[in-house]
């Protein structure tokens, strides 16, 4: 070993001391923390998102942002474990890009619990039976979550964060490529390597399946057959990577929504969800919505979604800036609610950190 390489080593074991003496010390004060909040929540996403905002400001490199986020992340995950150790419900199996949402938003999740659908992911959090859902909500090129989107309107959950993830497909196998005659998916992986799959698979069959994992489960069991899923899947079913990076577009990304029972404070930058329907007369939808321009509050999101119970008519999902507790929101929310024939505030909550 050359000398310099043995004096960096060294002065690496030096820092790691210092780092576990401090990761140590902040536990102890998340620890103190968790008694003082007597009963209350313990996962404070308003909190988490201003730590990794600053810590972010001040963020130099060499590393990049989403590492910094990731090892905070994980440090706060095991702090908040010490206090109480979470369960969070997704779609599953192992494997999904739920999972990936979920470790990304907790620093790694310690109670997953797997369910079957999205509907079950709701029910299991209303029931009690975990204390976050994690399920996506909008793609950047398929768009809505029709089933997130309705199950919405009937929640008693909040939204109390999201998170974004960039995902990446992959083709998986057991099989050759000149071997493929099914290829298995979620509807919506399919529909994001639609363009790759016509060029590259043209004239294979598509089969839409409840998840990616559980595609991924199916292409280990059937010969000939391959999944378009993460790499993660692919691993945990003992798959080879036959194709990687198949989306259509590189930055091709989901937006997953976090929900509980409970509300969440103001971060300092944050977004307020709300479903709304209208009286079905002319101009009523910008009738609706003045109130937000009126009081300078900026709309990110508007997504029509047509209602069960008419032909042709609509709830509409849409996003703000700001917190229900900002004076101009609560104003502006005060004033639409008197207008609407329906309105839900569905949640205010941090906007995503990197
Ligand atoms: C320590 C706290 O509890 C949790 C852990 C946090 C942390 O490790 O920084 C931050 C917010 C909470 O999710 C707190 O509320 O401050």
């Amino acid at each position: 070993m050359s000398d310099e390489l043995k004096k960096c080593r060294e002065q690496i074991d030096s820092i790691d001391d210092q780092m576990l003496k401090l990761v140590s010390e902040r536990a102890r004060l998340a620890h103190e923390i968790g008694m003082l909040k007597n009963g209350g929540p313990i996962y404070r996403p308003e909190r988490e998102a201003q730590v990794l905002r600053r810590l972010l400001s001040q963020n130099d490199g060499p590393l990049p942002e989403a590492s910094v986020t990731a090892i905070f992340r994980t440090v706060m995950s095991h702090c908040r474990a010490l206090e109480k150790e979470l369960a969070v419900a997704f779609l599953g199996p192992l494997g999904t890009y739920s999972e990936e949402a979920a470790n990304k938003q907790f620093g790694g999740v310690s109670s997953p619990v797997q369910c079957a659908s999205f509907d079950e992911v709701f029910r299991t959090v209303e029931a009690g039976q975990a204390d976050y859902a994690v399920v996506p909500v909008e793609n950047s090129t398929e768009g809505a979550v029709g089933r997130t989107l309705d199950l919405l309107v009937q929640t008693s959950l909040k939204i109390c964060g999201e998170v974004e993830l960039p995902v990446h497909h992959n083709l998986l196998s057991k099989s050759d490529l000149s071997s493929i005659r099914k290829i298995y998916s979620h509807a919506q992986s399919l529909g994001q390597c639609h363009e790759w799959l016509n060029r590259n698979m043209s004239g294979i069959e598509r089969i839409a399946v409840a998840s990616n994992a559980e595609a991924t489960r199916l292409a280990a069991e059937e010969p000939g057959t391959a999944a378009v899923a993460s790499k993660r899947a692919g691993e945990l079913f003992g798959l080879n990577l036959l194709a990687e990076h198949i989306e259509d577009d590189p930055r091709n990304t989901t937006r997953f929504l976090i929900l509980s029972n409970h509300d969440v404070a103001p971060s300092g930058k944050d977004k307020t969800s709300l479903v709304m329907a209208t009286r079905n007369v002319p101009g009523a939808v910008v009738q609706l919505l003045s109130p937000l321009a009126e009081n300078g509050v900026s709309m990110t999101k508007l997504e029509s979604r047509p209602l069960y119970t008419g032909m042709w008519e609509y709830v509409f999902f849409v996003d703000i800036e700001g917190h229900r507790d900002d004076e101009k929101v609560a104003k502006a929310l005060a004033e639409l609610e008197a207008r609407a024939a329906f309105v839900k505030i569905l949640g205010s909550y941090p906007v995503a950190v990197v």
